[in-house]
C-alpha cells in the first residue's frame, strides 16, 4: 500500500474506508450507519454501532491473549518507584474503581472530574469512568484552583478523583487544597471527592464528601462494561480558546477508537506487544490519546513517565527509559529535546544507552525547530518525525506514515495530511491557494472519525468557532502552505492563542487574570520568542492613576 492510495481513498470514499477500518475493532454491535448527519448538522461517524472503550482497550486483550503481557509501565523517579500492571490487572482494577464510582451514582452520561498526577491510577480512573458509559473530563495538574473551578463548572462532575499530591523535580504540590479552594469557588458542587493518599503527603478528607480510594477499592463489586453508541461522548477536554473561558471539546467513543487504532500503525508504525512513550501528562490531549487509550487500543505497552526530560536525575532521562524497556517509538514536544540539547548539547548521555529497540522518534505539539530537529537527528542517529494535530482532532492531521509508506521528511513541514484529513490552504475568501501560497489552514468536510463534533454545552461557540469562516471547511486556527509535493508548513496561529512549552494557552484568558489585580487600569499579553519553552508570555501593564504599588501585596514587578 502506498501513501496515496491509502490517502485516495479516504478522501474519495471516507464510508467504505472508515468502514474497514472500524470492522478491526470489537464492537458490541458493529456499526452499519458508517456517516450521517446529528440532529446539528454535524458529520457524525458510527452512529449505530454499540461498544464500550474500556472494554476495545483491556478486556478485548485479556480475552485474546494478552492478559499477561504488560498494559502499563509506571515510572517515576521524583517517587523513587517502577510498577508493571498487567492487561488483567489493569482491567480487574479499572472494574473495581468503576464499582466505586457506581456505589457513589455514577452512571451512563454522567461527568467525572479527574485531577491527577502521572500515576497509573489516573488511566484506572479515567478506564472506570469509561466502562460506565460516562464522561471523564480531566484537567491537567499544574493549574490552579481558578482554572479548576472554571471546568467544575463547566463539566458540572458528580464526582472528582484526585490525589493527595503531584511530584515536581524539586517540590511536592498538595492537590487537595487546591481541588478543596475550586470546589468552594465553583458554584456547582460534586456529590463526592475520592482521594489516592500518596505516601509523601496524606491529604485531609472532608467527612461525607470525601472518600479514601484504597477504603473504597477493598470493598468494591467490579462493575461491568455499559455499552454505548459510537457517538456517545467518552470525554470533555479543555483547551484554550481566543476569549477567557476554555472551551470543553467534546470527544465521542466509536471515532476515537476506530481513529486512534488507524494511527498506531499507520503514523507510529506499532504492533501489538510493542512499547510506545508519549512524554506527555494526562491533562493534555497527547496523553489522553497516546498514554492513555491509543497504545492499549493495539495491544501495546504504554509508559507512564512521571519525570521530566532533564532533573529526573540528567539530560539522560529519556535514554534510560529506551533502554530499560526495550522503547520502539519515542513521542514527545520539541520543547523537551531543546531542554535535553541545552543540558547536554553534545548528546553525551544519549552515548550511554542502548537504543537499538528505539526506531522511531515523534515530535508535535509546537513548531519544531530546524536545530532542535537536526540535532536530535544527529545525535540519537534516528529519524524524526514531526507531526502537526489539535487538541479538536485528537489525532494527527498531517504527518508521515512510518507504518503504511515513511516520505522523505523535510525540516520544518509536517509532511503530507493524514488519511481523512482533506487539508486545504484557503484566502480570506475562503478560495484554495496554489502551492507555495501561505493563508489559512482549514479542513475539507467532513472531518474524519475522532474530531469534535461539538463543544460542550455551547455548540453555538463550535459553530461560531470552527465552521463559519468558510462555508464547507474546519478553520484549524493555524496558518501555513503546502509546497509543490503538497508537503503542508504550519507557519503559526492566526489568533490569539500562544504555544508556551507546548501548551497552549489563550492571551485572552491570561489578559483576565492580570486585569483582576487591584492596580491594573489595562493590560495586554503578547507571546515573545523563548529558545527553550517556544514562547513565553509578557504582560503590559498600565496602572491605574494614584497606585501606590508599595502598598499592594502580591507579585508586582515595578521595573519590567
Ligand atoms: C499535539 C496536540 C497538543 O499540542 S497536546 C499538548 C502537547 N504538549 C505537551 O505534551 C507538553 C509538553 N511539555 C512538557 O512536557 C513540559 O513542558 C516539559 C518539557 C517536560 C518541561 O516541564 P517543566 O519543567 O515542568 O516546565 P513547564 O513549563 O511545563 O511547567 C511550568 C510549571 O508548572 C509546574 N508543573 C508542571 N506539571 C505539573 C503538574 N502535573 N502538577 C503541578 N505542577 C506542574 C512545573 O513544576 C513548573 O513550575 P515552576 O514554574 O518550576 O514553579
Amino acid at each position: 500500500m502506498t501513501y496515496h492510495a491509502e490517502y485516495s481513498k479516504s478522501v474519495e470514499t471516507p464510508e467504505l474506508f472508515w468502514a474497514e477500518k472500524a470492522a478491526e475493532l470489537p464492537w458490541f454491535k458493529q456499526p452499519v450507519q458508517i456517516l450521517s448527519k446529528d440532529e446539528n448538522g454535524i458529520d457524525r461517524w458510527f452512529a449505530d454501532g454499540e461498544m464500550n472503550t474500556a472494554y476495545m482497550a483491556l478486556d478485548h486483550h485479556v480475552e485474546n491473549g494478552r492478559a499477561d503481557q504488560a498494559a502499563v509501565i509506571y515510572d517515576s523517579p521524583v517517587a523513587n518507584s517502577k510498577r508493571v500492571i498487567t492487561y488483567r490487572e489493569l482491567r480487574d482494577q479499572v472494574a473495581r474503581f468503576a464499582g466505586v464510582l457506581k456505589a457513589q451514582g455514577v452512571e451512563k452520561g454522567d461527568r467525572v472530574v479527574i485531577y491527577m498526577p502521572m500515576v497509573p491510577e489516573a488511566l484506572v480512573a479515567m478506564y472506570a469512568v469509561a466502562r460506565l458509559g460516562a464522561i471523564h473530563s480531566v484537567v491537567f495538574g499544574g493549574f490552579a484552583p481558578h482554572e479548576l473551578a472554571v471546568r467544575i463548572e463547566d463539566a458540572e462532575p458528580k464526582v472528582i478523583v484526585t490525589a493527595s499530591c503531584g511530584l515536581e523535580v524539586s517540590k511536592v504540590i498538595e492537590y487537595k487544597p487546591m481541588l478543596d479552594e475550586a470546589i468552594e469557588q465553583s458554584v456547582h458542587k460534586p456529590t463526592a471527592c475520592i482521594v489516592l493518599q500518596r505516601p509523601q503527603v496524606k491529604a485531609e478528607l472532608i467527612e461525607g464528601r470525601d472518600l479514601d480510594w484504597e477504603t473504597a477499592v477493598a470493598t468494591a463489586e467490579p462493575a461491568d462494561c455499559v455499552p454505548v453508541k459510537g457517538t456517545d461522548p467518552l470525554y470533555i477536554l479543555y483547551t484554550s480558546g481566543t476569549t477567557g473561558k476554555p472551551k470543553g471539546v467534546v470527544r465521542d467513543n466509536g471515532g476515537h477508537a476506530a481513529a486512534l487504532h488507524y494511527s498506531m500503525k499507520a503514523i507510529y508504525n506499532i504492533d501489538a506487544g510493542d512499547v510506545f512513550l508519549a512524554a506527555s501528562d494526562v491533562g493534555w490531549v497527547v496523553g489522553h490519546s497516546y498514554i492513555v487509550y491509543a497504545p492499549l487500543l493495539a495491544g501495546a505497552t504504554t509508559i507512564v513517565y512521571e519525570g521530566k526530560p532533564v532533573r529526573t536525575p540528567d539530560a539522560g532521562a529519556f535514554w534510560r527509559l529506551c533502554e530499560e524497556y526495550k522503547i520502539k517509538a519515542l513521542f514527545a514536544a520539541p520543547t523537551a529535546f531543546r531542554a535535553i540539547k541545552k543540558e547536554d548539547p553534545e548528546g553525551l548521555q544519549i552515548q550511554k544507552y542502548d537504543l537499538s529497540n528505539l526506531e522511531i522518534i515523534f515530535m508535535a505539539g509546537e513548531r519544531l525547530d530546524p536545530p532542535t530537529y537536526h540535532w536530535t537527528i544527529e545525535k540519537t542517529g534516528k529519524p524524526v518525525i514531526d507531526h502537526w494535530w489539535q487538541t479538536e482532532t485528537g489525532w494527527a492531521i498531517c504527518g508521515n506514515l512510518m507504518g503504511i509508506e515513511a516520505k522523505a521528511p523535510k525540516p520544518g513541514s509536517a509532511t503530507l495530511p493524514i488519511p481523512g484529513f482533506n487539508v486545504q490552504i484557503l484566502d480570506s475568501e475562503g478560495n484554495e491557494l496554489p502551492a507555495g501560497e501561505q493563508g489559512s489552514i482549514a479542513i475539507k468536510l467532513p472531518l474524519p472519525p475522532s474530531c469534535l463534533p461539538t463543544v460542550w454545552k455551547n455548540h453555538e461557540r463550535f459553530r461560531a468557532g470552527y465552521l463559519s469562516d468558510f462555508p464547507g471547511y474546519y478553520t484549524s486556527g493555524d496558518g501555513g502552505y503546502k509546497d509543490e509535493e503538497g508537503y503542508v508548513f504550519i507557519m503559526g496561529r492566526t489568533d490569539d492563542v500562544i504555544n508556551v512549552a507546548g501548551h497552549r494557552l489563550s492571551t485572552g484568558e491570561m489578559e483576565e487574570i492580570v486585569a483582576d489585580h487591584p492596580a491594573v487600569a489595562e493590560c495586554a499579553v503578547i507571546g515573545i520568542n523563548d529558545s527553550l519553552k517556544g514562547q513565553a508570555p509578557v504582560g503590559l501593564v498600565l496602572l491605574k492613576d494614584g497606585v501606590d504599588l508599595s502598598a499592594i501585596p502580591g507579585p508586582i514587578y515595578p521595573n519590567i
